[in-house]
Formats: C-alpha cells, structure tokens, sequence
C-alpha cells in the first residue's frame, strides 16, 4: 500500500534520516519505534508528503509519489493524525467530525448542516467507529483526552483511507484510554487499512504491531516481528537504559 525506498533526508548540514526502506501492505500494522530524536515524526513526514525527501522514492497504491503534494496523497487515500492536536475546541465533536467528512470530499467547510453536508448518519457511523457513540454533541473542549484522541482518529478515518500514518496515537492518555485506542486501532487495522503508527507505549505497539521497525539516529536498526526485534541485540543497546 505504501513502500519507502531507500528514502534520506538532509537538512542544513545534518543527515536526519539514511537509506530507509519500509513498505505497509493492507491489513498490516507497522509500528515504528526508536529513542528520541531518532527521526520518527520526520520519516511519517515524508511518508504523508509534509516534507520532500532528499533521496529515494515513496510508492503509494503502486504510484510514485515523492514529489506529491500532502493533499495529492491524501486524494489518493493516505491519511494520518498528528503529534498535537487537531480539534476546534469550541465545535461539537460531531461538527468537528463534519468538516474532516468535507474536507476529505474536497466539499466547503462548514460545520453546520447544510445543503451538500456530510450527512449525520456517516458522522455518527464515524464516531460509533471510534466508540464514541452519542457524543456528537459535546464540545471537544470538554471530552476527556482519550475521547479526544479517539475523535482525532474518528476525523483521520473520515476520507476511508487505505493508508493510514499515526504519530503517537496515545500521548498523554489514561491507561484505560490506551486499551480503548488499542482495540479500535487494531479493528482499523483489521478492516484492511494499512497502518504505520509510531507510539512510545512499548507494549501498546508490540502487542498490536504485525511488525515492527526500529529507527536510531536516523536508520533502520531492525525490521521484523515484535518478539524478534525485541530480541535484536543491537535494539537493545540503542534503548539501553530503558525498558523495552
Ligand atoms: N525541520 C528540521 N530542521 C532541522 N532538524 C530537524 C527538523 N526536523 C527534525 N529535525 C531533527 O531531526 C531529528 C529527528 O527528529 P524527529 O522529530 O523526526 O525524531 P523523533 O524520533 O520523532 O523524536 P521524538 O520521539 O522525540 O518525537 C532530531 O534531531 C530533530 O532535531
């Protein structure tokens, strides 16, 4: 569904990512891992087409698309959430859902219903998809982190992607929210969406992940199933110190 080949990218001097190779097929989830600073977000970047690679190729649905637009991608079925949040704070949680329905139909934005609206039964299907069931009313503002996320990842699901790119889907979450994010991720993932999520939670990502990659000062350091990389001595003296 989406292949890195041997992808780089230099910038002012520093080499932040080397020679990266990674592909996502339908129905897979890659969990992508590494210590801070290790060029994680940067890899997803140049993955949703936020920033250029300075070598390699992005393949996505078979069409090279490395010099592709964020939007163009996103046309094309590649959508992702981001590090910080997305929401409009004083919308409703369902008006925010509509404006992702819209954006993701090239429709005009507006969160109120209208003539040409995303139509309230795909809203709440989206939010019943997240378990956020008859929540379309509450203002984002006043959901709790975790239904926060979840609504982040209601609106990344608007356009039905194929691809889907998560920068830590559960930052700052309760760990019942972790179990919750988890299970949907996972029927995301296994509805056939090809799932590339990057997520400190080191359980989270070796319980979900069909595979797992191991980013360290921009290369890859391991590419495989979570009990192999886990095992891979070389992975752990890039964590050394930390609990894997
Ligand atoms: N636009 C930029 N210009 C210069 N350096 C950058 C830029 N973006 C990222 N970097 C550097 O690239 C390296 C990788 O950053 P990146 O955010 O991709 O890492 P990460 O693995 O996602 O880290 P974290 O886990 O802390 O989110 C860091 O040293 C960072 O300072």
């Amino acid at each position: 569904m989406i292949t890195a080949e041997a992808v780089g990218w230099r910038v002012g001097g520093a080499q932040i990512l080397e020679d990266i190779s990674l592909t996502v097929g339908a129905g897979e989830l890659l969990g992508i891992i590494g210590p801070n600073g290790a060029g994680k977000s940067s890899f997803v970047n140049i993955l949703s087409g936020v920033t250029r690679p300075s070598s390699g190729r992005i393949v996505l649905q078979g069409r090279e698309v490395t010099r592709a637009s964020a939007t163009r991608r996103a046309r094309m079925g590649l959508s992702r959430s981001f590090q910080t949040s997305a929401l409009f704070d004083g919308l409703s949680a369902g008006e925010n859902v509509r404006l992702a329905v819209q954006a993701a139909g090239g429709a005009v934005l507006s969160p109120f219903r209208g003539a040409g609206s995303a139509a309230t039964e795909v809203i709440d299907s989206l939010l019943t998809r997240v378990r956020m069931p008859g929540r379309a009313r509450t203002l984002a503002r006043d959901l709790s982190h975790g239904d926060r996320r979840k609504l982040e990842l209601a609106m990344a699901l608007a356009s039905d992607p194929a691809v889907l790119l998560l920068d830590e889907p559960m930052a700052g979450v309760s760990a019942e929210d972790v179990d919750g994010l988890t299970e949907i991720i996972g029927e995301v993932r296994d509805s056939g969406v090809a799932v590339a999520m990057v997520e400190h939670h080191m359980h989270v990502v070796l319980g979900l992940a069909d595979r797992v990659a191991v980013l360290h000062h921009g290369q890859l350091l391991a590419v495989g199933a979570p009990t192999d990389v886990t095992g891979d001595e070389r992975v752990q003296q890039a964590y050394l110190g930390e609990a894997l």
